[in-house]
């Protein structure tokens, strides 16, 4: 199984809690994530009920009349009590099945989301969140690779001589003066990589988009984030693509139902991960 994406049920009674990994003190940690827990408040949402309970009774319609429906609130623990530490120079993948919490994770790392409960201590600036969080689909990508250049802390006059190389890297071509939201999501994607890595950033994350380039972009990522490394960053990368995670992380996490199943080198974890969704398949 490669570049699949693999999207049903398992069962959490097949795994096993990671155990803490062996902090070493030669690298200083970039990034310390202590019981980290995000649980999403959804609004408005409404229990189905049975198809006779579905049915609002006449008396409870003219009861209802006038009222906006407030609904109920339920919540979805998306992450649950993950911990680890990243350290300079090392670039972590994060697996797991769809809805399992990894791009939570990330944007809670990046800053985007508070901590429901435990905290996250970065030091440096993590560079997607400033890129994701301003880009506008209504206007051109020339603009935004502005706007973006300036979230991340870049001069005009640095993200202007910077320009050709990040349209370069992205492969957009004269796309770049149309609106980002006539792009394709893998074109979107390759501009804010492209955008997100050009400043040589403490901490970069990455959201699948490497998985939607072409291997010319993938060579051009990988090379991108082992400069990145060698300058002591730290790169976090959340993709469905295990040959991608494999390629470019020297250490995986899999996350499962929001917990931290597994923490180690690439190759061992996406063999167990591997396995364990091999073993889900051939159960369902
Ligand atoms: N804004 C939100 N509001 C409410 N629930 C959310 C929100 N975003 C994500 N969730 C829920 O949180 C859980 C984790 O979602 P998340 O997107 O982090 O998983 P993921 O592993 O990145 O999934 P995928 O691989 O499908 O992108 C899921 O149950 C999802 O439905």
């Amino acid at each position: 199984m490669t570049d699949a994406e693999i999207d049903y049920e398992v069962d959490a009674e097949d795994l096993t809690l990671a155990a803490p990994r062996e902090i070493r003190d030669d690298a200083k940690p970039s990034l310390v994530v202590d019981d980290l827990h995000i649980t999403y408040r959804v609004f408005g949402g409404k229990k189905l009920g049975t198809a006779t309970q579905r049915k609002d009774s006449f008396v409870r319609k003219l009861l209802n009349q006038g009222r906006s429906h407030v609904g109920s609130v339920s919540e979805v623990k998306a992450v649950k009590g993950i911990s680890f530490v990243a350290r300079h120079g090392e670039s972590i993948g994060i697996v797991g099945i769809n809805g399992s919490g990894k791009s939570t994770l990330l944007r809670a790392v990046a800053g985007l989301i508070p901590p429901t409960k435990g905290s996250v201590y970065v030091a440096g600036e993590p560079s997607l969140l400033g890129v994701n969080a301003v880009l506008m689909g209504d206007l051109s990508g020339e603009r935004n690779i502005m706007i973006g250049g300036l979230a991340l802390g870049m001069t005009p006059q640095e993200v202007e001589a910077s320009f050709d190389d990040i349209v370069d890297f992205s492969g957009i071509g004269n796309f770049v003066y149309l609106p980002m939201k006539a792009y394709s999501s893998g074109m979107a994607a390759r501009l804010r990589f492209a955008i997100s890595a050009s400043a040589v950033p403490d901490i970069l994350m990455i959201d699948e988009a490497l998985a939607t380039g072409d291997a010319t972009f993938r060579n051009k990522s990988t090379e991108r984030i082992n400069k990145i490394r060698e300058q002591a960053g730290t790169v976090f990368l959340v993709s469905h693509s295990l040959a991608t995670v494999e390629a470019m992380c020297s250490r995986v996490l899999w996350v499962h139902q929001g917990e931290l199943v597994a923490d180690g080198p690439a190759k061992e974890v996406c063999a167990q991960y591997k396995a364990f969704v091999a073993k889900s398949r051939a159960k369902s």
